[in-house]
């Protein structure tokens, strides 16, 4: 569950808020469009939701968390229960495939074992088994893409959390992505998506949560019940 009340957020040095008091909820094991213009202030929430940064009013609870109550040792075990996809991936180039994706589980200190066996299942379900062995720098976008999505699920995120995660796939790989979103939602993983896809929002109709210049583009929508708990997104 993600609860924000009157949420707002002002990076360091600027003057005015990028985030102005939101309240919504997500309810745990739903999945949510993040929508808005180009600077409505989607990556801005997402930053939000994967603790890089802290809101400057308001109050937000992630995953049963009070995040403005929460000491360090707290939040360094709530970011291990979030996966994030960045828009510019974040590989590392020096890394191969395989080490990339492997790095949340061994930051954890997961046994080697347990990590070559949860690190090919996800390549696996990613379809980038064959890249285990590459260097991000000499694959397509599309297929660094799936390597980011990859790592932020080797941990089995309770919370997955993607900005334009489709915006270097073909057609049939994104349509395939999302499947895999269902299947996520149908283990029970609260998915939030951040797109600019228009076709791919109206191929898989769901709540969105709106943002425009930083505020709830219609606030009341998310109140609601949520319709859907499992089927189609
Ligand atoms: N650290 C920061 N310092 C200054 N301004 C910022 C900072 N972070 C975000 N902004 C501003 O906040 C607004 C929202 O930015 P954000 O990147 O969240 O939008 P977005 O909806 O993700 O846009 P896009 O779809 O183009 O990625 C923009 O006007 C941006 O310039």
């Amino acid at each position: 569950m993600i609860r924000l009340l009157n949420v707002s957020m002002m990076p360091p040095g600027v003057g005015q808020p990028v985030l102005r008091n939101l309240t919504l909820t997500v309810p745990k094991g739903e999945f949510r469009w993040l929508l808005g213009p180009s600077g409505a202030g989607k990556s801005s929430l997402l930053r939000l939701l994967t603790l890089e940064t802290r809101p400057s009013a308001g109050q937000m609870d992630l995953l049963g968390v009070s995040v403005s109550q929460a000491s360090r040792s707290t939040l360094r075990n709530l970011r291990r229960r979030i996966g994030f996809v960045p828009q510019d991936y974040r590989l590392i180039g020096e890394w191969t495939v395989f080490d990339n994706v492997a790095l949340p589980l061994r930051l954890r200190g997961a046994s080697e074992r347990d990590t070559r066996r949860e690190a090919f299942a996800v390549l696996e379900w990613l379809d980038v088994v064959h890249l285990a062995d590459k260097r991000p720098g000499t694959l397509s976008g599309g297929e660094q893409q799936r390597a980011a999505i990859a790592r932020a699920l080797i941990g089995r995120p309770e919370l997955l959390l993607a900005d334009e995660p489709t915006n270097a796939l073909e057609d049939a790989q994104a349509r395939r992505l999302l499947s895999t979103f269902q299947e996520l939602v149908d283990m029970g993983t609260t998915v939030i998506v951040a797109t600019h896809n228009e076709a791919l929002v109206r191929e898989a109709p769901a709540k969105s949560i709106d943002l425009r210049d930083g505020s709830l583009a219609d606030p009341a929508p998310q109140d609601e019940p949520a319709l859907h708990r499992s089927g189609t997104l």
